[in-house]
């Protein structure tokens, strides 16, 4: 048998079970693009339906360059060819899988497989990063890639030098079944053509249990695996919501991956004879009963929910002002939501109705602190909450070979131990382990245990991630076990101790690969010898669900301290900033040097940089950022973080290590003290409040950030502010926010009273900081009898 007889059999087999088969072409590289033509020739595959990615141009299929793989996600093609011989990535490979159709093929061009790993690649510099080399990169991922397709079924292996076929890939499946038919439920609300609209019954179901949201006070939630039609059911709701008039806000991380909402929802209302031209905008679906459907980016989507609906951002406006709509939406549908933090998944719970949409296993939102964190919290919230999941794909018959390879090459199916195995893990249980790659690579449990617990808690994880964990020299994982399965991990990354001429051109502007906070600390805050110690950045750490607040993630990072000290000068983070995470932080050692000044534009969230020094230069090092840091922030506050959460600002500042001296002066003092107990006013000497809000805050008089816990509440010291007194001086004196603003965030009736809210808060500051001092105990005495 040759290729192209190969490549037929391949075809039939898929087209019979309507599964997908995967090719590989191993050996030369213009030998296997030749091969492919070949393959793709006898599989009788349209031109028009075949995708090449690739690093070279000119061949005549739709062609994208491996870093533009993404471009896949969400598609359905008759074949994909992958070009691995020049800027492979797992990420791009995991990309491009899920868009093979059923039928169809997936053709792989590498280089002879017994010599892919050791080759040194485009991908492998990236993992080389300063001070290590190329060399220390190590083999494994690609060793195991290959392994995996030495044993998969579904998997042909030609290779293309010797014109041999090392396997033929071929399983002699049983016939496909037809999917169920698609039927409207009982009494639907939506019309028949929008049931028609639907591919499968369980894809008729979920459109079913999402015309829940046509009533305000209802949330649905719709998971499913990859390629189940969960975007399309939630285009054709938005299109049946829209027809009857609803404003339906959709959002997701990025358009790509709902822009098949879109193409759903508009052949749905163009059925329904619903639709008004509203131009060429891609974004927004309008309906002739006043409906729409429309596109927000994540943090728009929530400014949008917050104003009133008064922005009117989805990322590509083109700026007619004049059409800007004022109404709030009815319903927002969040697709790929696994993909968003939890934190701002929480903010659509402000909307009337909402629709969340997650892919359980699959590339994009692998991450799953949605179904683990935010579903808790969903189900706290008013909601009357329906869950619906679609099992059935669509692109592919049930027990595809290739999606069942993809989530074993590129763990994406990797999961945390079961709760009930770790629910009784304590302080006690656990025992501290270091693990080297080839553990992890030896052990595929261990290795399944450890990535999946990382993807489960970090919306972020990916394929490379795996690489990385996997051959990485910079890179440590630590775990705590109980009774073998991991509870706690942590992936450390080696950072710093960069010889001078690399510091030189990091000051100079250059990015060195690998040293996160040497590189803020050196190219942005402008310390030319901040790369010289060295450190451990906690890349991540994440604690089983199960057991969280056990101590179990301080004990983690206590146990790592304790080992890394006498070899490494300062162990480090950098992190979105939350009020929980900065307080994790600090309560296990780690202070504030930075908090960056833009924000994260998935999550929305400013980043915090922390250190936790271990030896005299690592202290050396923090104590100087974090003066440097104190020094900076009212400047900082004001102007770029004028918008960052208060909550986030008050335990930022609690988590500095730099006392700050407010040194007034009379004049200062006495203006203060007037505003506090007289007639004064605090525009006459904004500065002065300020110094004294930053020492206050940072300065630690009892609060950690979290022991003012009731709005009005204090702890008793003297003082102690109230958590609402706290925001005030955030947001008026620190950020420098308008009264009127503060004062409706913060609930006082006018701004009049907000202003005396300001004088009341800065008595006990007065009191603690200027007690001894000549001039304010004058002042004060002079109010003593009004007040
Ligand atoms: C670089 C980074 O990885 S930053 C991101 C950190 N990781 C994550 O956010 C992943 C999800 N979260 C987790 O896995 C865990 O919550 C961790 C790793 C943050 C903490 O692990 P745990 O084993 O629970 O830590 P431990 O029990 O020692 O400390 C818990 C304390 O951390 C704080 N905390 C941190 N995050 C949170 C949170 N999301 N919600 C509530 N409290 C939190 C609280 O103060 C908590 O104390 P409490 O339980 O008394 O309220
Ligand atoms: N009702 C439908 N009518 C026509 N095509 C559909 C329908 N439902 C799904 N499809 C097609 O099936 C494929 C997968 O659907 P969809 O993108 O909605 O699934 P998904 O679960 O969101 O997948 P992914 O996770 O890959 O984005 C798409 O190519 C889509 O066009």
């Amino acid at each position: 048998m040759d290729v192209a007889a190969l490549a037929d059999r391949l075809r039939t087999e898929a087209e019979r079970a309507n599964e997908r088969r995967l090719l590989v072409l191993a050996g030369d590289r213009d030998a296997g693009i030749d091969a492919a033509y070949t393959a793709l020739d006898a599989a009788e595959v349209a031109d028009d339906d075949v995708t090449i990615v690739s690093s070279r141009e000119g061949f005549r299929f739709e062609r994208h360059a491996p870093n533009h793989a993404g471009n896949l996600l969400g598609r359905t093609r008759g074949a994909v060819v992958f070009d691995a011989h020049e800027k492979f990535s797992p990420n791009a490979l995991g990309q491009v899988v899920g868009a093979v159709d059923g039928g169809g093929l997936l053709v792989l061009l590498t280089p002879p497989l017994s010599a892919w790993p050791e080759r040194r690649e485009w991908f492998d510099d990236h993992l080389a990063v300063p001070p290590f080399d190329l060399d220390d990169v190590g083999t494994r991922f690609r060793g195991r890639l290959v392994e995996t397709l030495r044993e998969h079924p579904g998997v042909a292996i030609v290779d293309v030098d010797s014109e041999t076929i090392d396997r033929d890939g071929l399983t002699d499946p049983w016939p496909a079944r037809p999917h169920d038919p698609p039927k409207a439920p009982e009494n639907a609300a939506f019309s028949e053509v929008v049931y028609d609209a639907c591919l499968t019954a369980d894809q008729a179901d979920a459109v079913g249990a999402l015309e829940a949201l046509r009533n305000p006070g209802h949330a649905v939630v719709v998971e499913a695996d990859r390629g189940r039609g969960k975007s399309s059911a939630a285009g054709i709701a938005a299109g049946a919501l829209a027809a009857e008039g609803k404003h339906v806000l959709v959002t997701a991380p990025a358009f790509r991956s709902a822009r098949e909402v879109f193409v759903r929802a508009a052949a749905v209302v163009d059925s329904m004879g619903y639709r008004a031209d509203n131009g060429e905008d891609e974004r927004r679906i309008e309906t002739t009963a006043g409906g729409r459907v429309q596109f927000a980016s994540p943090v728009a989507a929530v400014d949008e929910l917050g104003a009133g609906g008064e922005v009117d951002d989805h990322g590509g406006d083109d700026g007619d002002d004049g059409d800007r709509d004022r109404d709030s939406p009815d319903v927002v549908l969040v697709d790929e939501a696994a993909a968003l933090p939890v934190r701002l998944l929480s903010e659509f719970l402000s909307a009337p109705a909402v629709g969340f949409f997650t892919t359980v296993r699959g590339y994009e939102g692998a991450g799953r602190g949605f179904s683990v964190r935010f579903r808790d919290r969903l189900g706290e919230s008013e909601f009357e909450v329906t869950d619906v999941t679609l099992s059935e794909p669509i692109r592919y018959a049930p027990g595809d070979p290739l999606e069942i390879w993809a989530f074993r090459a590129l763990l994406l199916d990797a999961r945390p131990p079961v709760d009930q195995l770790v629910a009784d893990a304590t302080l006690d249980s656990v025992e501290y382990r270091a693990f080297t790659p080839e553990d992890l690579l030896a052990d595929e449990h261990l290795l399944r245990e450890v990535f999946g617990l990382l993807v489960l808690a970090h919306y972020r994880t990916e394929p490379n991630d795996l690489a990385r964990l996997l051959d990485a020299p910079n890179l440590s994982v630590r775990v705590l076990l109980h009774d073998g399965r991991v509870v706690s991990v942590a992936l450390l990354a080696r950072e710093g101790g960069l010889p001078e001429s690399t510091r030189r051109k990091m000051y100079d502007g250059q990015r060195v690969a690998g040293n996160m906070i040497p590189d803020v600390l050196t190219s942005q805050l402008r310390d030319e010898e901040a790369a010289e110690p060295v450190g451990y950045r906690v890349l991540r750490i994440a604690t089983h669900h199960a057991v969280r607040s056990r101590g179990l993630g301080s004990r983690l990072l206590s146990a790592t301290k304790e080992e890394f000290r006498g070899e490494v000068d300062w162990l480090g983070v950098g992190y979105g900033a939350t009020p929980e995470l900065l307080s994790f932080w600090r309560e296990n050692g780690y202070r504030t040097v930075h908090l960056s000044t833009t924000r994260n534009d998935t999550s929305g969230e400013y980043s915090a940089v922390m250190l936790n020094p271990l030896s005299d230069s690592g202290r050396e090092l923090a104590e100087r950022h974090s003066r440097w840091f104190r020094e900076r922030a009212i400047g900082v506050l004001s102007d770029p973080l004028r918008d960052a959460d208060p909550d986030v600002v008050r335990a930022t500042l609690a988590a500095t290590d730099a006392p700050v001296n407010p040194s007034l002066s009379d004049h200062e003092w006495r203006v203060v003290v007037g505003a506090s107990y007289g007639p004064g006013l605090y525009v006459a000497a904004p500065g002065a409040f300020r110094r004294l809000a930053l020492a206050y805050f940072v300065g630690g008089d009892g609060d950690d950030g979290d022991s003012a816990q009731s709005d009005d509440s204090t702890d008793g010291s003297e003082t102690q502010l109230s958590v609402r007194e706290e925001r005030l001086l955030v947001r008026k004196v620190l950020q420098a926010q308008l009264w009127e603003n503060v004062a409706a965030e913060l609930d006082y009736v006018s701004t009049g009273q907000c202003m005396r809210a300001l004088g009341t808060a800065f008595r006990p500051l007065v009191d603690h900081y200027g007690g001894d001092n000549d001039t304010v105990v004058e002042e004060r005495a002079r109010f003593s009898d009004e007040f």
